[in-house]
């Protein structure tokens, strides 16, 4: 197939690819694909597109190297190979990329990294300068030192957090499945695949569901997860199989293959994306309808009267998930009161909170600046 490189429409791209592509369903990295891959990519470089490498495979690469027989069950068995799998993947990687006479630079992130706004932009800078040199950013999850609290967990949400990161306007996240099936395409063999997304509610969230086997994470639930959050950002998404010809090219292209979503058009502003896809969510607002309506129809504040019940305990500045009382979420911000503060001014009317609290920090629980609604 002859591709016009001349005539690709993105200048940044992030492809993701999965445990289940890079292992070819193996119990090993399968180098050979991975070299194809490689040279995919490093054709976009010479081409002029900016490539980030988001790669699973850690795990895998660990189990792989020390001959463990078993699956990992344990955080720190998990984390053992981990540790040991990283220094066998990018080196892989790196010796990959060097046939094509190209350097890569390893960034291993975690929720953290992500959280606090200065490490995130420091992240973004290293990122930037990487590119900026032709280097390719080749990015993992720190596993080897993340505990549940401080893991993105899956990478496939790490690599949309990625593409918001570069300010990359394709994410490919690559996989064992031709694309997004309207059942899992494993257990129905009769399952259609979907080309074209332009919106994702809950009833496409129904098809998507867990990783079945191996030592995937997350399934299409998370890559779903993760193209609702790129896609928000501006940011297109093609979901395809890592083993169909030329899938990067081809993605890059716009050349049809597996599933592509449409970004939104009137991306959320930079500050909103980063509490979409940086932070951790640390408790729950349970709103009544008035609140929901005017949370996620008029674009106002949340005041204190509209919430019904405060579940989980948080500090100032933390994100929260609001949620109406059959607990749909609708919309996520930061709050300016701690959970102990709101549970004494939940349903009150915005004037008492000083005679309540003995201070006040405003009106607003979740200032609508403060807020992405889903
Ligand atoms: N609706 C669906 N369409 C396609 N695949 C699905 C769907 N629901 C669940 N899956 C499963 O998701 C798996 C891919 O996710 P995962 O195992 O985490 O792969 P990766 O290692 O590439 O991230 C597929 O093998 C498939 O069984
Ligand atoms: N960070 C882990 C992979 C986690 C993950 O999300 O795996 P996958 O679903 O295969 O993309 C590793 O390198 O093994």
């Amino acid at each position: 197939m002859i591709m016009n490189l001349s005539e690709i429409g993105y200048r940044r791209v992030v492809v993701k690819l999965g445990t289940s592509v890079l292992t070819s369903g193996s119990k090993q990295l399968d180098k050979a694909h991975m070299v194809e891959l490689a040279r995919q990519m490093a054709t976009l470089m010479k081409a002029g597109v900016e490539v980030v490498l988001c790669t699973s495979g850690a795990i895998a690469a660990g189990r792989e190297h020390l001959g463990y027989p078993v699956l990992p069950d344990t955080l720190a068995n998990k984390q053992l190979l981990a540790a040991v799998g990283q220094s066998q993947l990018i080196l892989a990687w790196s010796q990959l990329f060097s046939i094509y006479g190209l350097h890569v630079g390893q960034l291993l992130l975690t929720r953290a990294d992500l959280h606090d706004r200065e490490r995130y932009l420091n992240a973004r800078d290293s990122l930037n300068a990487l590119l900026a040199h032709g280097i390719i950013p080749i990015i993992n999850e720190n596993d080897a030192v993340a505990t549940n609290e401080i893991k993105v967990g899956d990478n496939d949400n790490l690599s949309a957090r990625a593409a918001l990161l570069c300010d990359a306007d394709l994410l490919i996240l690559l996989t064992d499945q031709q694309g997004l099936f309207d059942a899992d395409p494993r257990s129905n063999p009769d399952a259609k695949l979907i080309k074209q997304v332009v919106n994702i509610d809950d009833s496409l969230r129904m098809l998507a569901g867990g990783a079945v086997s191996g030592l995937g994470t997350g399934g299409m639930a998370t890559k779903l997860q993760a193209a609702d959050i790129a896609r928000r950002a501006g940011v297109e998404v093609v979901i395809a199989s890592g083993h169909h010809p030329q899938v990067i090219q081809k993605s890059v292209c716009k050349v049809p293959v597996g599933t592509h979503f449409t970004a939104l058009e009137n991306p959320l502003e930079s500050r909103k994306q980063w509490i979409l896809a940086g932070q951790a969510t640390k408790g729950k607002l349970v709103l009544d309808q008035g609140a929901v309506l005017a949370v996620t129809q008029k674009g106002r504040s949340l005041l204190s009267k509209g919430i019904i019940e405060v579940l989980g305990e948080f500090e100032r500045g933390a994100t929260l998930q609001l949620i109406d009382r059959d607990g749909k979420e609708h919309a996520r911000g930061m709050s300016r009161y701690c959970a102990k503060d709101l549970i004494k001014i939940a349903g009150e009317h915005s004037d008492n909170i000083e005679s309540l609290l003995g201070y006040d920090y405003g009106d607003a629980i979740v200032h609508r600046n403060d807020m992405v609604v889903l």
